[in-house]
């Protein structure tokens, strides 16, 4: 297949409409396979036949529907890069470029991200940009699949060239017994003394497993920056062309042949184990991505077959056998089933699932057999979502890397000159013509110098804590978020749908005496039929339970935050708070509308209106989900505010957060206010977390420092959010904060390290009290102890 995918920016789009508007219309051209249009990111996700279509016709189709294409976006697969000096150079390089807007370059996860302008620039130019700069790379998109697994290729790679050159340095390592009196007792072979035979040997590590540093290293200096390959070659080269000089001018004693290879050596045994904890880094999405079945059983004229998953496509009958994992997001057509869904949700009890409910690519099947529908298949499921998220999680920056990125770009320079320095006081003030002593030190200097693993602090955390939250059913959307959440002081919670189940029912139906209570109930029902608030579903199932038949509506129409108004047979019905009445001029009716008591048991109060007059007030009861009180109770104990909001009523929202052990309630906010009411907080200088799931929930999402949606929720309002709770429980808001705090806390004992040991080697190696071959084995320790100590994310606990 020659399908291609591509991320668009769009600008002009002012509503979900208008991306659906584009959408529809990038899902009719010829040669698109799929494409899906995000109203929140402004992003088109195209998928298409490069065949049939090219990028330029896509964007002009855009711009035909009356919105602009800004930029674009293109991802690298990029290999050869060393520390964070490389990144950064590339980082630099492309943003550049003339019409780049935005380059990303990460270390940990080798890849790149440039957004552009499409008009200007094309992706295979990054390709020649950064193949100049002296790395390999590949447009993301290209990679056939099969071969994503190119850091396997590397790690092998990198374990062929350690032994190899372990075989070369190891005679050398041998001869060093020689030099020291308590070892030299040991049998050294004769020939390996000889000078010659040991710079033949030494010659294969320098040049023959040492090129790379040399390449990167040139590469490097000729974009007028400096990377760990320069520290490398520049030490290595110093002790095996002095040793070179030695031997030339006829001297078989004190060379240095073993301290250029050895050091070689260790640093690739470094870099060997640092690719392979750098691979682990990724485990949780491998997990996820291995969890989809290969093959579906498909229901075909009654027969069952089987087909490989690629092939299912929406609509199609599938059947679930027990025990059996789900292949796509579908509808359950028949039977009954509980479904293991803890690779999405982290929660651990089975679902139960019947007809109607829906289930998901990934999830077990356990005891029953289902009949189902497929819904989303392919990259839309839910599956897949969450691997985009991580993936694209993973790939940004926290703010704290800027930070290490920048120490590490000036690091080198520095170091060369510390070097210099350690050279001079050596061989002219402290040990005075003394070449051998001033030159070890300065190799010394040079290899412990080196800020690898500062580089690799921030993202191999982020990596290993942003998946292992998405085990537990919590997506971070960024790296920025992941940082960010640690310092919430407030939490703000939405009441319906968020602390509460959101599912409430009809408690009481007070009419005025003498009206037809039934005849009321079913226009009750009518009117709220098209209503999407949580409370006209409770509405129209009451009534539906008493009649069968709901009358039909004329007009209908919602008034967010206050009700509904609906026009049936000749009246107009309005549905919904005391001040919609009082908006339409419609006096309540004395008899009916003391809602006191009502409000003070936490049901929410409505007012029917038919033809101008009050006829009915009706009450629903929500009823808090099970974990809502522990999890408020968390939160207090993690030292947060926890603040309730709401459009409901001050006393029945009082009552509510009564029983959820929440102190401060604002109520009878307006869906449009929820923003202003955050960004208030926020002026007061608190640090406001809100969680919400409903459209209402989206503005004041954005506006929260960090937004948090259900993932029960509407699409808008994790679309609007920064982290996303599977399971659509509050624990996971105490569990956010903690994941958080950990991750933070895991790449602040990493920078700590990182650069507690470059600052403490430096000055213990320009005393001259470090060989050069137990500065390279330190080096690579630190970056491998950096890699490990992120990867004890991993195994973070949040709760028993
Ligand atoms: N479809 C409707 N039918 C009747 N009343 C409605 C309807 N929609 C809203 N209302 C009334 O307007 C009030 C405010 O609604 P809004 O959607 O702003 O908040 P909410 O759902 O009560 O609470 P939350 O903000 O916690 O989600 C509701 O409490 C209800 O009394
Ligand atoms: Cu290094
Ligand atoms: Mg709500």
């Amino acid at each position: 297949m020659n399908e291609k995918k591509m991320d668009i920016a769009i600008t002009g789009m002012t509503c979900a409409a208008c991306s659906n508007r584009v959408e529809k219309g990038l899902q009719r051209m010829e040669g698109v396979t799929s494409a899906t249009v995000n109203f929140a990111t402004e992003k088109a996700i195209v998928s298409f036949d490069h065949e049939k279509i090219d990028v330029p016709a896509i964007q002009e189709k855009i711009r035909s529907l009356g919105y602009d294409v800004i930029k674009e976006e293109a991802d690298f697969q990029i290999s050869g890069m060393t520390c964070a000096a490389c990144s950064a150079r590339i980082e630099k390089g492309l943003s550049r470029m003339e019409g780049v807007h935005s380059a990303n370059v990460n270390l940990a996860l080798e890849t790149g991200n440039v957004e552009f302008d499409p008009s200007v620039l094309q992706p295979k130019d990054f390709i020649s940009k950064i193949r100049a700069l002296g790395y390999e790379a590949e447009l993301k998109g290209d990679i056939p699949e099969g071969q994503e697994d190119h850091r396997q290729v590397e790690i092998r790679k990198k374990t062929r060239l350690f032994y190899i050159s372990a075989a070369f340095s190891l005679p050398l390592l041998w001869t060093m017994f020689s030099h020291f009196s308590f070892t030299s007792w040991m049998y050294v072979p004769n020939f390996l003394m000889n000078s010659y035979v040991q710079w033949a040997l030494a010659t294969v590590v320098q040049f023959g497993i040492g090129r790379m540093f040399y390449k990167g290293a040139y590469f490097s200096l000729r974009n007028k920056s400096a990377n760990m390959d320069v520290l490398v070659a520049l030490g290595t080269s110093a002790a095996y062309f002095y040793s070179v000089y030695l031997v030339l001018s006829g001297s078989a004693h004190g060379l240095y042949f073993e301290t250029s290879a050895v050091l070689i050596t260790l640093i690739l045994l470094g870099k060997v184990f640092e690719a392979r904890a750098k691979g682990h880094s990724s485990d949780a999405i491998k997990k996820l991505m291995g969890l989809q079945p290969t093959m579906a059983v498909l229901e075909r004229d009654g027969v069952a077959v089987d087909i490989p998953i690629a092939d299912v496509e929406v609509g199609n009958i599938l059947v679930i056998r027990p025990g059996a994992s789900i292949p796509v997001d579908a509808e359950v057509i028949s039977g009954t089933s509980a479904v293991n869904e803890s690779m999405l949700t982290g929660e651990s009890l089975p679902v139960d699932k019947t007809e109607g409910d829906t289930v998901f690519a990934a999830t077990v099947n356990a005891n029953g057999s289902l009949r189902v529908r497929a819904s989303n298949v392919g990259k839309d499921t839910v599956l897949s979502n969450i691997i985009r998220v991580v993936e694209q999680a993973q790939g940004s920056k926290a703010p704290i890397q800027r930070l290490a990125d920048r120490i590490s770009g000036i690091f080198v320079p520095i170091v060369v000159g510390i070097a210099i320095v350690t050279f001079l006081v050596w061989y002219f003030v402290v040990a005075p013509g003394e070449f051998a002593v001033a030159l070890t030190s300065t190799i010394a200097v040079l290899v412990i110098a080196c800020p690898c693993a500062l580089g690799l602090a921030t993202p191999t955390s982020i990596m290993a804590g942003s998946g292992r939250a998405a085990e537990q059913g919590i997506l971070f959307k960024t790296a920025e978020a992941m940082e960010n959440t640690k310092a919430i002081d407030t939490v703000v919670l939405d009441k319906t749908g968020t602390i509460t189940k959101g599912t409430p029912e009809v408690t009481d139906f007070l009419v005025v005496t003498g009206s037809p209570r039934e005849q009321l109930i079913a226009m009750a029902a009518a009117a709220e039929s098209d209503s999407e608030h949580p409370v006209a579903k409770a509405i129209t199932v009451y009534g539906l339970e008493l009649v069968s038949e709901l009358p039909v509506v004329k007009h209908f129409e919602a008034i967010p935050g206050y009700g509904i108004k609906s026009v049936i047979g000749a009246s107009t019905v309005f549905m919904g708070t005391r001040k919609l009445l009082a908006n339409n001029e419609i006096t309540l009716d004395a008899t009916i509308s003391d809602a006191k008591k009502l409000e003070i048991d936490g049901k929410t109060v409505m007012y029917m209106a038919v033809s101008g007059s009050h006829v009915a007030t009706l009450a629903v009861a929500d009823t808090l989900k099970d974990t809502s009180k522990q999890a408020v109770a968390e939160l207090h104990a993690l030292g947060l505010d926890v603040i309730m909001l709401t459009g409901d009523q001050q006393r029945t929202a009082e009552a509510i957060a009564k029983d959820a052990g929440i102190e401060h309630v604002v109520a009878e906010v307006l869906p449009d206010k929820k923003a202003e009411v955050i960004a208030s907080l926020q002026a007061q200088g608190k640090r406001v977390a809100m969680v919400g799931d409903g459209i209402n929930d989206a503005p004041a999402l954005a506006v929260a420092d960090i937004g948090m949606a259900m993932g029960t929720g509407t699409a808008v309002a994790m679309e609007a959010a920064d982290v996303t709770l599977m399971h659509g429980d509050l624990l996971g808001v105490a569990d956010t904060i903690k994941m958080s705090r950990v991750t933070v806390h895991n790449i602040k004992q990493n920078l700590f390290w990182a650069l507690a040991y470059n600052s403490i080697g430096i000055p213990i190696a320009a005393a001259g009290l470090l060989a050069p071959w137990v500065a390279g084995a330190a080096m690579a320790f630190s970056s491998v102890s950096v890699v490990l100590n992120a990867l004890r994310l991993q195994r973070v606990k949040l709760r028993d």
